[in-house]
Parts: C-alpha cells; sequence; structure tokens
C-alpha cells in the first residue's frame, strides 16, 4: 500500500522536475502565480467609490446598527410568522409532513455546521455539538413541538454562520481590532442575556442560571485563549523568540506537516571546502579572485565557505557586477565575460557535464559563459547537534517530515537518511518551496522551518513559519513569519515547538471541559429540569445576539476586503 509519504514524494518528484533555469528570483515574478490566496467572497453588489468610502469610514458604527437593528428585525419577523401561522389549523397529515421536513431539514443544517467545524480541526467539540444537537431535535420531534423545531432549524443555521466567519478569521490575520471586537460583542451579550432572563417572571431559575455562569466563567479565565497567549508568548519571550498571530497559530490544534529547510536551518552556517578543483590550463589565480569577488557580501553558508577558501589561496577583489540574487546560485559580469557560481542542477539545465562524482556533498560550480565549467567545488556541511532530536520530536508527534531543499539531491538524501526524514524535495527554488507548502496545505496543516534565506513565500505560505533568523544574519523579510527565533542553534526551535504543542493540547481541553459542560445541561433538560429550559433560552439569547454580532462582521470584512485602497471593487 501507498503511504502518506510515497504519495507525496511521486507528486514532488514531478514538481520538482519541473524547474526552470536561469530564473530571476524576483517577488514580482513569483507572487501573481504562487501567492494565490482563496479567492475572495465576490460581493454582488457594483458600489460607487464615495459609497465605499464612506462605508469604510464608518464601518464600525454601521457595523453596531446593523447588528442590533438586525436582531431586533429577527425577533419581530419570528413572532409575526408564528403569529400568522396558525398551526393547529393545519390538517394532522400536514402536521406530520412539516413535522418531519423540519426535522430533516434540522439534521442537514446541524450535520453541515458540525461539518465546517470538523474541516477547522475542532474534532471534538464539533462531535459534542452534534450530539447534544441531535438529542435536542428528537425530543422536539417527539414532543410535537413545532415553535421549538423552528427555533432549533434558525440556530443552527446561524451557528453555521458563525463558523464561516471563524474559519474567514482563521484563515486570516485576526487583528487587534477584530479581537476586541469579538470580546465586546461576547461580553456585552452575556450581560444582555442576564437582564433578559432576570425580566422573566420566574425567578426559581435564577441560582441555576447563576451555577451555570460560573461553570461557563471557569474555562474561559482559566484556559481562554486570550490567557493562553498571554502565557505562551511570555514564556517565548524568555527564550528570545518574537512571535506573530500567535493566537491565529494557537487555534489550529495540531499539525500534520513539518517542512524543513536543510543549509542553515538542519545544517551549521558555515560550510567547509572540501576541494576546488579547476580545469586544467586556466589561470588558478583568476579563479581565486573571481571566487573572492562573487561570494565577497553573500551570507549563504556556502558562500562564507568559499570566501574563507579562496581568500586564503589569495584571491583578490575584481569590480565585477554583480547580477543580483537569481535562484541555484549567482551570476556577474567580468570584462566581456560573464560568470556562473551554481549548483549541479543548473549546470546540467546548461547541458553541461560536471567532472566529478556527487558523493553526497554540496556541490557549486564556476560556468563561463554559460559553456564551460572553470571550477568544480566540493562543500561538507556539518549537522548542527540538535537537528536529531528535532526530528525525533517531531517524528514522536506522528508528523509528516519533510525536507525541502535547493541543494543537490545526492546531498540533500544524505542528509535526510541520516536524520530519518519522511520525505526529502531537493534541487527547488523558492518558487517550488512555496508550492511544496501549498501543496501539503490541501491535505492538512504545515509549519515550515526556515533560515528566511530562499524560503521567504515558503514561510509566509505555511500555517505557522518558524524562521531561524541568526542575529548575525539578518534576512530581510524574516517579519512575516509567524515565529522568529533569535539564534542559529535548534534548542530555541524546539523549546518552541514544544510551547506550541502545549497550548494546544490546552486549547483542546477547554472545549472537552466546554462540551462537557454543553452536554451536561443538555442531559438534565432531557430529564426534564424545566427550570434550565429558561437558562438555556437565556444563553442562546447571547448566542443569537453574539452570532448576528458575528455574522454583520463576517459580511463587512468580505465586502471591505474586496476594495482596495482606491476604492475600487475587485
Ligand atoms: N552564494 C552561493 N555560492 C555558491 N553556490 C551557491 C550560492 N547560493 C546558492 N548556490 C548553489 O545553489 C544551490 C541551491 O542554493 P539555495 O540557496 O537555493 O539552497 P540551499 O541554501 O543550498 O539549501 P536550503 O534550501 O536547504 O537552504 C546550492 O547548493 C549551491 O550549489
Ligand atoms: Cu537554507
Amino acid at each position: 500500500m501507498m503511504t502518506k509519504a510515497d504519495k507525496h514524494a511521486n507528486w514532488l518528484s514531478k514538481v520538482a522536475s519541473k524547474s526552470h533555469w536561469p530564473h530571476m528570483t524576483t517577488p514580482q515574478e513569483i507572487l501573481p502565480t504562487i501567492a494565490k490566496q482563496p479567492a475572495p467572497f465576490k460581493h454582488p453588489l457594483t458600489v460607487s467609490k464615495n459609497l465605499v468610502q464612506a462605508l469604510k469610514k464608518s464601518r464600525r458604527m454601521l457595523q453596531m446598527i446593523l447588528c442590533f437593528g438586525g436582531l431586533i428585525l429577527f425577533i419581530l419577523m419570528g413572532q409575526s410568522i408564528l403569529r400568522c401561522f396558525n398551526y393547529e389549523l393545519v390538517s394532522p397529515f400536514w402536521q406530520q409532513i412539516m413535522m418531519i421536513l423540519l426535522s430533516l431539514t434540522g439534521l442537514v443544517v446541524l450535520s453541515a455546521y458540525a461539518w465546517l467545524m470538523w474541516t477547522t480541526n475542532w474534532f471534538l467539540e464539533s462531535l459534542w455539538r452534534w450530539l447534544a444537537g441531535n438529542l435536542l431535535l428528537v425530543q422536539a420531534t417527539i414532543s410535537q413541538n413545532f415553535t421549538e423545531l423552528l427555533g432549533l432549524n434558525f440556530t443552527w443555521f446561524l451557528l453555521m454562520g458563525q463558523m464561516m466567519y471563524e474559519i474567514h478569521i482563521l484563515r486570516g490575520d485576526l487583528s487587534k481590532f477584530e479581537w476586541n471586537l469579538q470580546v465586546i460583542a461576547r461580553e456585552s451579550t452575556t450581560l444582555l442575556g442576564i437582564l433578559l432572563i432576570l425580566s422573566r417572571p420566574q425567578r426559581d431559575s435564577l441560582s441555576l442560571l447563576i451555577i451555570w455562569l460560573i461553570l461557563r466563567s471557569l474555562p474561559w479565565t482559566a484556559l481562554s485563549l486570550k490567557t493562553l497567549v498571554k502565557h505562551i508568548d511570555k514564556k517565548l519571550r524568555q527564550l528570545q523568540v518574537t512571535s506573530k498571530n500567535l493566537a491565529v497559530a494557537l487555534q489550529l490544534k495540531g499539525f500534520d506537516y513539518v517542512v524543513l529547510d536543510k543549509t542553515e536551518t538542519l545544517t551549521e552556517p558555515i560550510a567547509e571546502v572540501d576541494s576546488i578543483t579547476i580545469k586544467p590550463g586556466v589561470d588558478q589565480h583568476l579563479i581565486w579572485s573571481l571566487l573572492v569577488s562573487l561570494e565577497e557580501n553573500q551570507k549563504h553558508p556556502i558562500a562564507q565557505g568559499i570566501y574563507r577558501f579562496a581568500i586564503a589561496q589569495g584571491g583578490e577583489v575584481l569590480p565585477l557586477k554583480q547580477w543580483g540574487k537569481i535562484s541555484m546560485g549567482l551570476g556577474a559580469d567580468w570584462q566581456s565575460d560573464h560568470y556562473l557560481l551554481v549548483s549541479r542542477s543548473a549546470v546540467r539545465q546548461l547541458g553541461l557535464e560536471p567532472q566529478l562524482k556527487n558523493n553526497g556533498k554540496t556541490m557549486s560550480y564556476l560556468v563561463k559563459n554559460q559553456k564551460s565549467i572553470l571550477a568544480e567545488i566540493c562543500l561538507t556541511e556539518k549537522l548542527k547537534p540538535q537537528a536529531r532530536s528535532l526530528v525525533q520530536l517531531i517524528k514522536r508527534w506522528r508528523w509528516v517530515t519533510v525536507m525541502a531543499t535547493g541543494d543537490n539531491d545526492s546531498n540533500a538524501n544524505q542528509v535526510g537518511s541520516q536524520l530519518g526524514l519522511d520525505i526529502i524535495a531537493a534541487d527547488l527554488t523558492s518558487q517550488m518551496k512555496a508550492q511544496v507548502v501549498q501543496a501539503y496545505q490541501k491535505q492538512g496543516r504545515v509549519i515550515y522551518l526556515g533560515d528566511g534565506h530562499n524560503d521567504q513565500l515558503a514561510l509566509q505560505l505555511a500555517d505557522i513559519g518558524i524562521s531561524l533568523a541568526d542575529t548575525a544574519l539578518p534576512y530581510s523579510q524574516a517579519h512575516q513569519a509567524h515565529l522568529m527565533i533569535g539564534e542559529s542553534s535548534l534548542d530555541a526551535s524546539i523549546q518552541s515547538l514544544q510551547l506550541l504543542r502545549k497550548g494546544w493540547f490546552k486549547n483542546w481541553l477547554d472545549h472537552l471541559v466546554w462540551g462537557g459542560i454543553n452536554l451536561a445541561t443538555l442531559l438534565l433538560l432531557i430529564w426534564n429540569f424545566p427550570q434550565l429550559h429558561l437558562a438555556i433560552i437565556g444563553s442562546s439569547g447571547i448566542l443569537l445576539l453574539s452570532l448576528l454580532f458575528n455574522l454583520c462582521n463576517y459580511f463587512f470584512n468580505c465586502f471591505i476586503n474586496n476594495v482596495d485602497n482606491n476604492g475600487d471593487i475587485r
């Protein structure tokens, strides 16, 4: 049988063979093809620029009005529907038909809602809600309670909307404003719900309600996401790790793939030159000088190794005209010739054949005018001491380990098998690294661990990007990652991953406790404690308001996000 790992290895070999070269990796070139985010919600309305600008300015105010207005309208509509439609007057046969239809739609809507929840990895919560919802459904159907059935349908429909909204938050960045809005909405609606219940004639439900609210607040304070984020952020900072969007990261709950960069992530930041084989008849001093000049200002581990070696051989700096960054190496013009210092696969794509066999080493080739190989450079990279424990840790958690490297496959296989990685993808450009991440995201959640050198895009696209930006090698775009490790050792990475996992576990516990409380209340209800019924009606009042708030917010976000800075609808 084909394992998960095999399937992806197959797919990867297909992607890797599509590599194009020479290829200038400019962000403009990559972004349109790679950074294809899920298509944004297209609003069917076309509105004038001025209106959009006005909407944007008064967005918050409008949200409030729409939300509370919507709630009042909703209640009024529900009441008038129930008043106009006299269920008792319908013939018993049609009453039965309507009951069955309502139960069935209830089941469908409930299942759709639970499924949406399932897709965000809230497995347990989704299961609780589905089971509890079905209990309610059965109870209402058996007792032939038409109003309750109608209410259940409505509530689940709204819950589905809320779930869509939450998925929307999970996909994007949770802004501070959105976060605060959520908190305000939740707290104010709780207050409103309490007032609603207090205004009811039956006071006996009050004590039950208070117990219920205390129970409800326990997990909220002890285990809530906000507390967790604070706690974990503090610990991360002690490790000199800066985090971004930790709330989003912690809501993801568990991972399926960890994609690792090789050079400088798993290996030490300086490579050691083993040998440089120069083509017979070529001026050696020119080679050393070309190497020194090419690598002079490069931060790449290979560059550091080559530079040191060539300097020691007496290389001098020549006024080269550098090409800027290209994938798979460097390019520069000197006098009327152009020189490339590139990888094995790049050399092959030029139709040239290296002399030396590649025995699991990192290789780099100096090529003149895309026609002849002047020098073959063979380098050794040392594994970082903690690389093995990192991989073992990840494997113990049963996440699939993938190596995505720009280095040649011979070396990648050597390092990969030494560490026992599940999948190895070599000869990747930064564009292909991003594609690898995207491909795995179709199967599950992806963490990317890299140095921010040839993988900024991959770091950005992954569900969590962890960049090991060595303070001595500040990579310009590393800040887009969710976590930044300020040292090149893997210790902080290992500890950060462990912290995240602890966070997910606690978050999971939170849902367990919540689900337990919900289920217990519902079971009590089924065993016919009429007072609790009131408490639950009160809490659904809370729910309703917060749902409407979230729904308004959701549509607003989709709508506003579709409008670019010029006020044009995309
Ligand atoms: N500064 C450089 N000097 C010499 N060769 C280079 C340089 N940069 C890249 N190369 C060549 O291109 C290949 C791929 O480099 P790239 O930076 O894409 O990946 P990498 O850093 O080696 O691996 P990883 O993706 O695991 O970090 C290298 O193996 C090397 O042959
Ligand atoms: Cu790297």
